[in-house]
């Protein structure tokens, strides 16, 4: 989840029209008076899509977990010998060109338009950040739930701006986990009415 809205938060300030449609949609359902509440994360269907848009591009897990095959078998026409280890490679198959045009651009607005069937929960096998199948990750909706309720919570109450001139760096680790190489430096100050903060 860390490593995701750590993700999430470069691509939004490497893409500000994005994070400034996000801060709208929070203005116009949530106002400046008070903070997000978890019953809200329904109505923010941007946000929502910025976090799929996230978990395509850069998914935390990009190769899954490996999968031990349990029987000799054939696998689109491959013979594949008990005990193999079978990786799949997830962010090859999110970013494929043949179902996501522009496929390497962070553009969340697809999956309120052309692609808003689409999801992530194992279903839709061009969009796998979780896996699928019976090791499908079983952390989804808690993962989601928290990834989107901070997310959230962030771009609602703090300006959050890049004090750098330059683009936020993407470079990530190899491994099984995908995180950001370099830490994320960010400025952030305070966007709503003082009373806000009282309980934070
Ligand atoms: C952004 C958040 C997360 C992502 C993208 C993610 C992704 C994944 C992926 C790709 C797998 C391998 C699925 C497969 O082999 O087909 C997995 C497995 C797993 N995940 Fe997650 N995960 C996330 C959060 C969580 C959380 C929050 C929990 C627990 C609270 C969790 C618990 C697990 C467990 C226990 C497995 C192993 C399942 C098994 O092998 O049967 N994950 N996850």
């Amino acid at each position: 989840s860390t490593v995701t809205l750590t993700w999430t938060l470069c691509l939004l300030l490497n893409n500000p029209s994005k994070l400034e449609k996000a801060k709208e949609e929070l203005d116009k359902e949530i106002g400046k008076e008070r903070n997000v509440s978890e019953s809200d994360i329904n109505k923010l269907r941007y946000l929502q899509a910025i976090v799929k848009e996230t978990l395509r591009l850069y998914p935390p897990a990009p190769l899954a977990s490996p999968h031990e095959i349990t029987e000799n078998c054939t696998l689109g026409g491959y013979d594949i010998k008990k005990g193999t280890w079978l990786l799949i490679n997830v962010w090859k198959i999110n970013t494929d060109p043949y179902f996501w045009p522009n496929h390497l651009d962070f553009e969340p607005e697809k999956f309120l338009t052309t692609h808003k069937e689409v999801d992530v929960k194992g279903q839709h096998y061009e969009l796998l950040p979780f896996g699928c199948g019976r090791r499908i990750c079983p952390g989804i909706s808690f993962g989601l739930g928290v990834i989107q309720f901070i997310l959230a919570n962030l771009l609602h109450s703090f300006e959050i701006v890049n004090p750098s001139n330059e683009p936020i760096d993407m470079s990530g680790t190899l491994g099984l986990v995908h995180a950001k190489t370099t830490p994320l430096m960010v400025m952030v100050k305070p966007r709503l009415s003082s009373k806000c903060y009282k309980t934070m």
